[in-house]
């Protein structure tokens, strides 16, 4: 199994106001998908803007010991020549891949309709994580596997070429099992299909059509024909959507704040939580909207606002999946009840954000009921938290709840303490760098 990191404890408190400019780093969805498509294309791609945090590095690694070349210049652009689809060769070592499903479940499509065996590991977290939901569509497409009790991870699986096309609905939402079975069509003859009834994010169809594969969109129905040949081309990732979700909560959470937030990601499939935001009052202006690489993209400018509650509706769950931390975040600052329910998801992430989250601000204060598949949030109408007192939020190795409550912090009486904030180092190196630009004041606590 992947070595844990050591523990880094974290305390973040109070601090005035949130002002100036950010940059957020590149959209990780994008940025795994950027790596996967050059590998698999003919010639060199470069990319710009890549998110280098430890989820997209390990999809890095695994694409070169699948036969890549990526290389990272020192001007910060990537370039990438890739296989060819059909020319990913066997692995020599077990595929690490830390604590990032993504780039678990797309790179097991990758394997699935290519002539090689794969090992998969990853840390504490992942391991527990299902893998059933992209092993069954892809068995039925000839590959094989031998996975840990509970279809877990470690797994090992045997691709089969040339592997057989299936039609699949996808019985949960999921952009990973939706992009698990298209990446295993990229190899297969004929027509692969699935279909979606809950639309999910978008990228890897936008970005396979961008490679040249022939891939359709008509209603529910992503069909994509196989043996496909995908050509290098350059890529400018936008900023992260998810990523900026921390700001924009923090700005519109702190009284006084004023943060603007460049280069976001505008795709539809991804502004739930802007969406949500807004029905609660948040003042957040979409400034300079430009088209990136065939991406809406924009700057952001969030002041503080009062908050009030809301039901979230289920229906924007898809949009904003990775974003529900730090929403429950807002709603304990707001006036009022909010309900958010039909995310039961949520308990399948890097930890069970739904438990973690009730356990997280309920240390700090917040009075929280928990439901199966949600949470509802007794709003403090803009009072500061308690704070942690003597104890520390646990982050279950999971980046986002230690990002969410260090936002909390940003607006607490006393410091709220988070045990680990090693995992931020996934999606947002940068981010308490970027927290102390803005004014935040974050202490790193003895181990
Ligand atoms: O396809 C992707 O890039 C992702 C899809 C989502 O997962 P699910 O497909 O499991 O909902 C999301 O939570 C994850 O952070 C990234
Ligand atoms: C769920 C997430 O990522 P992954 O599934 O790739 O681990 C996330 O980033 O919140």
């Amino acid at each position: 199994m992947h070595p844990p990191a050591t523990p880094r404890p974290l305390s973040i408190a109070a601090a005035g106001p949130l002002t100036g400019e950010v940059t957020v780093p590149g959209d990780k969805s994008i940025s795994h998908r950027s790596l996967m498509f050059a590998g698999l294309a003919i010639g060199e791609s470069r990319i710009r803007g890549l998110l280098e945090g430890e989820d997209v590095l390990a999809t890095a690694a695994a694409m070169r010991a699948m036969g890549a070349s990526i290389e990272r210049r020192d001007d910060g652009e990537w370039r990438v020549s890739g296989v060819g689809v059909g020319g990913l060769l066997q692995p020599q070592t077990a595929l690490d891949m830390g604590n990032s499903g993504t780039s678990t479940r797309l790179l097991m499509g990758l394997v699935a309709s290519h002539p090689i065996t794969a090992t998969f590991i990853g840390d504490a977290s992942l391991s527990k994580r299902p893998m059933g939901r992209v092993i069954e569509p892809l068995s039925r497409m000839g590959a094989d596997f031998t996975a840990s009790p509970g279809d877990r991870l470690p797994l090992t699986m045997r691709g089969l070429c040339p592997a057989v096309p299936i039609e699949y609905r996808l019985p949960v939402a999921s952009a990973q099992v939706k992009s698990a079975v298209l990446l295993a069509g990229l190899n297969t003859p004929g027509i692969t299909r699935v279909i979606e009834s809950v639309p999910t994010r978008d990228h890897s169809e936008r970005m396979l059509r961008g490679f040249g594969a022939e891939l359709t969109v008509e209603g529910e129905v992503v069909s994509i024909r196989g043996e496909a040949e995908l050509r290098a081309r350059d890529i400018d990732v936008p900023g992260d959507p998810s990523s900026a979700g921390f700001w924009m909560v923090a700005a519109s959470i702190v009284p006084g704040s004023d943060v603007t937030i460049r280069n976001v990601l505008m795709n539809p499939t991804r502004t739930g939580l802007m969406t949500a935001l807004q029905m609660m009052g948040a003042s957040i202006e979409r400034l300079n909207p430009r088209d990136v690489g065939g991406e809406d993209v924009a700057d952001l400018r969030v002041r503080h606002a009062p908050l009030s509650a809301i039901e979230v509706p289920p229906e924007l769950a898809p949009s904003m999946i990775d974003e529900y931390p730090v929403l429950f975040v807002a709603a304990a600052f707001s006036k009022g009840r909010t309900v958010a329910r039909g995310a039961h998801e949520l308990r399948v992430k890097e930890s069970d954000r739904i438990a973690a989250m009730a356990a997280a601000l309920g240390l700090a204060g917040v009075s929280v009921e928990e439901h199966e598949d949600g949470l509802s949030i007794e709003g403090r109408d803009g009072e500061p938290l308690a704070g942690t007192g003597g104890d520390r939020v646990a982050s279950l190795l999971d980046h986002r709840i230690a990002m969410a409550m260090a936002v909390a912090g940003m607006h607490a009486a006393h410091a709220v303490a988070i045990d680990d904030a090693s995992p931020i180092a996934t999606s947002y190196p940068d981010f308490i760098a970027t927290a102390q630009t803005l004014g935040a004041q974050p202490t790193w606590l003895e181990a």
